[in-house]
């Protein structure tokens, strides 16, 4: 008698029919991307005049104007319709609602299916990571992210991108990384321009997501008051120390820091103003009040409210974020600008990495920034 054995490591099969909840910029520019790669997408937009909108027109005025949606996108405001025989979900709503989000799906999300997070931050009361809200309110389901160096506007016009899929490993996943819940939605994001990695360190992901907004506002404040590359590249490097010490004591690896969803999107985010969280920096730094940033339009920016959430966690685990202190400072704790930011400079000289109790105290007599003599 011949038995047959089933083929050690089967093809991987991407997902064939995905949800994606949140018509924003980025909800929009991820289903973009799964329909060029010949999926079927649910788009859900929270507005029933939005979504038919995108349907009509093939075009998501609101958030992405002048990009022509690919055939396959389907968008509705009705959850039950966006969810209903779907292989996989993403999440892309902006992170302060994403607990009210699971509990709304939790009756009629399909048993099982992966859940990956697209949006960005830690939960403000809990302290807890994105993905641990969604395993809390949703248990039962494979948790993961997509994160990295991606604004929406490139992504949906397929510029060459690269991004991390990330989800914990579990034993079966080891024996067949494949099939995975990251390779298979990997699988079924590459395509064109779109280039993702596969990761199993979801805390270390998370974690630099959520930093990063908040140290890209550092960023944009000290360029809007006038400073430049040598403060830019300081900022960055150090936000970057910050995200391995928290990334490490809640239990993910230093080196995924280093990796697209760290380093690479800290560098994206703090490089430009198309990020709202460096533009929100800027204009503050320029001493506009905050009512009218952004022409008082009422603009997702991450960094603010996880300025809060970021810095609570970090003094939870004792791990000192001097720069993530001095925005949550300024933006929630009535500090002025100038004076944190003096202070931030002024700090005891420490070793890099940190490792070293030095206790020296800085050694320059003035110990203020020049604010306002530069060009
Ligand atoms: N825009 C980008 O380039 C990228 C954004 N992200 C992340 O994606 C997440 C979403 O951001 P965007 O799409 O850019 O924002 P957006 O401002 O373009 O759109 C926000 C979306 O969230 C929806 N929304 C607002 N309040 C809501 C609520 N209470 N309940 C349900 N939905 C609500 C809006 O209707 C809209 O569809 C954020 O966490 C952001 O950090 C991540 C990577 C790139
Ligand atoms: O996360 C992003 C790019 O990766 C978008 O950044 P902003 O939210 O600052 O625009």
């Amino acid at each position: 008698m011949s038995i047959k054995f089933p083929p050690p490591n089967p093809a991987p099969t991407p997902y064939a029919r995905l949800t994606v909840l949140g018509a924003g910029s980025w909800g929009t520019a991820l289903a973009t991307v799964l329909a060029r790669n010949g999926h079927e997408v649910r788009l859900w937009s929270r507005r029933p005049d939005h979504a038919a909108a995108i349907n009509a027109t093939g075009e998501n005025a609101d958030y992405l104007s002048g990009v022509t949606l690919p055939q396959g996108i389907t968008a509705t405001a009705d959850l039950a319709t966006a969810l209903n025989g779907t292989e996989a979900l993403l999440i892309v709503t902006p992170s302060s609602t994403l607990r009210a989000m699971c509990q709304a799906i939790a009756p009629m999300i399909p048993a099982g299916i992966p859940i990956a997070l697209a949006c960005k931050g830690v939960e403000k009361r809990t302290g807890l990571l994105l993905s641990e809200v969604v395993s809390d309110e949703l248990p039962g389901h494979p948790v993961g992210a997509v994160s990295g160096p991606t604004f929406a506007r490139e992504t949906a016009l397929d510029h060459p991108t690269a991004a991390t899929v990330a989800f914990p490993f579990s034993y079966a996943d080891r024996l067949s990384p494949e099939n995975s819940p990251a390779a298979r939605l990997a699988l079924t994001l590459s395509g064109g321009g779109f280039r993702p990695y596969v990761s199993d360190d979801l805390i270390g992901v998370e974690v630099g997501g959520a930093v990063k907004n908040v140290v890209a506002i550092a960023c944009g404040m000290m360029s809007g008051a006038g400073f430049a590359e040598n403060t830019r590249a300081a900022l960055i490097t150090r936000g970057i120390d910050e995200m391995k010490l928290l990334a490490q004591a809640l239990g993910g690896r230093r080196e995924t820091v280093t990796g697209l969803s760290g380093a690479g999107d800290l560098t994206l985010t703090c490089s430009s103003t198309t990020s709202r969280n460096m533009s929100l920096g800027h204009q503050l730094g320029q001493g506009i009040p905050r009512p009218n940033c952004f022409d008082g339009r009422n603009v997702v920016v991450e960094g603010e409210v996880n300025a809060v959430s970021v810095t609570d966690l970090a003094r939870r685990v004792g791990v000192p974020m001097p720069i993530c202190e001095t925005v949550h400072s300024v933006l929630h704790g009535g500090a002025d600008l100038q004076e944190a930011f003096s202070a931030l400079w002024a700090r005891p000289i420490e070793a890099e990495p940190f490792a070293l109790d030095l206790s020296l105290e800085h050694p320059a007599p003035q110990t203020s920034l020049h604010f306002g003599v530069r060009q």
